[in-house]
């Protein structure tokens, strides 16, 4: 698949952009700061509906400007779709596709698929638990996007979950009302179980899926390396022993399992059990010397393995029979030039390659494509 026409209304820097687009590679180069990320990022958000550079939507919107929008013209399989997304920060976004309304925005996802390297992926790698369960909930939605809705619902209940542990620890504490409280608890056990059983089945299915392609990615972009040197492994928030990875067993181990921990819940207050809790671990080396990566690798090791958590991402999603759009933002200029070719070399097959460049230097030979030039607020063809 690939964008033949982008359009901005006050998406971040721009007021307004019309920008004919074709397949192949295209690289936007300029100084720091003139927008191409801005571009790119725009084109993301669409496959998406989010960033990967800011967790809320208000900085996306133009600074003194009240909503922004993103259409795509969207070409696959020949036939053309147009996506478009307003943005309206505090309230309800809104999605059209061929100017049909949708009912709600998340219906749009899964029509565009990109797959976005950029220098925020050391975070997948160096940071948080909760970067590395989006970058797998992102990959489940763009796979089978009917998972956003179970992941809207799973985040709704939670939260709903955690303000009632609140208030029956409280409660139980002054020991006045506990028993409505327990019992309505109780059927939020119901709810969380079941959703995040459905969350948990699809996590482990997709790290199965992904684990050679990662082998494989690393043995690519980090040289001396074999493909059995980068693994990952799922680990759930309590031990599943042997419990089968689908959602009914799931969901009957997680009610278990809040059972046990209710006293400990009610105590904290926060809801302790559930794929929220989950950590995706990455290792490297041998059987013999297995480390984590976060805590342990180098910086360039840490580099090849979030390179290889995108590389494997974007060839699990061709397996399925899919071209995602791939974006490669700034990451160029990171790379040694070995890493740098070797990355060229593997993307430049894709429909459609969106490169971002402060230096035109740093886009490889295999990579010259159409060449953009951004600056003072313009998008122009070299
Ligand atoms: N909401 C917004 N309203 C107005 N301007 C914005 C907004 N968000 C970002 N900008 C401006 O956009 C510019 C950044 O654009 P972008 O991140 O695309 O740069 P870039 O060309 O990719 O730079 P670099 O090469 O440094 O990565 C900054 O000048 C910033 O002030």
């Amino acid at each position: 698949m690939f964008v033949s026409h982008l359009s901005l209304h006050d998406f971040r820097s721009y007021a307004a952009l019309e920008l004919p687009l074709e397949p192949g590679v295209v690289a936007f180069v300029g100084r720091n700061g003139q927008g191409k990320t801005n571009l790119v990022e725009a084109i993301d958000y669409l496959s998406r509906l989010a960033s990967h550079r800011v967790a809320s939507e208000a900085p996306l919107v133009r600074a003194g400007a009240e909503q922004a929008v993103v259409r795509a013209a969207v070409v696959k399989d020949g036939r053309t779709a147009v996506l478009e997304v307003e943005l309206n920060p505090g309230r309800s976004n809104r999605a059209r596709v061929n100017r049909s309304p949708l009912p709600r925005p998340r219906e749009i996802l899964g029509l565009v698929r990109t797959v976005l390297f950029s220098p925020e992926d050391l975070s997948l790698v160096k940071g948080d638990p909760s970067d590395r369960r989006r970058f797998l909930d992102d990959l489940m939605v763009l796979r089978q996007p009917r998972f956003a809705g179970v992941r809207a619902d799973y985040d709704r209940i939670l939260r709903q979950r955690n303000t009632l542990l609140k208030t029956a620890g409280a409660a139980r504490r002054g020991s006045s009302g506990q028993d409505g409280a327990l019992a309505t608890l109780a059927t939020w056990d119901e709810h969380l179980a079941r959703t995040g059983a459905q969350l948990l089945a699809e996590r482990l299915q997709l790290v199965e899926m992904l684990r050679p392609y990662v082998g494989k990615a690393y043995e690519t972009v980090a040289r001396g390396a074999s493909r059995d040197d980068a693994d990952l492994e799922y680990r759930p928030s309590f031990a599943l022993d042997g419990v089968l990875p689908e959602p009914t067993p799931l969901e009957g181990a997680l009610l278990a399992e809040l059972e046990r921990r209710r006293r400990d819940e009610l105590d904290r207050g926060v809801s302790l059990v559930g794929p929220h809790r989950d950590e995706l671990l990455l290792t490297l080396g041998s059987a013999e010397t297995r480390l984590p990566v976060k805590g342990y690798a180098s910086h360039g090791e840490s580099w090849s393995f979030a390179l290889a958590l995108r590389l494997a991402s974007y060839d699990l999603l061709r397996s399925d029979g899919d071209d995602p759009i791939l974006i490669l933002d700034d990451v160029f200029a990171e790379l040694d030039t070995a890493r740098r070719h070797q990355l060229a070399e593997l993307v430049a097959g894709a429909e459609q390659v969106l490169v971002t460049a402060a230096v035109p230097a740093d886009v490889p030979e295999v990579l010259a494509g159409i060449r953009y030039v951004v600056g003072d607020g313009e998008v122009r063809r070299e």
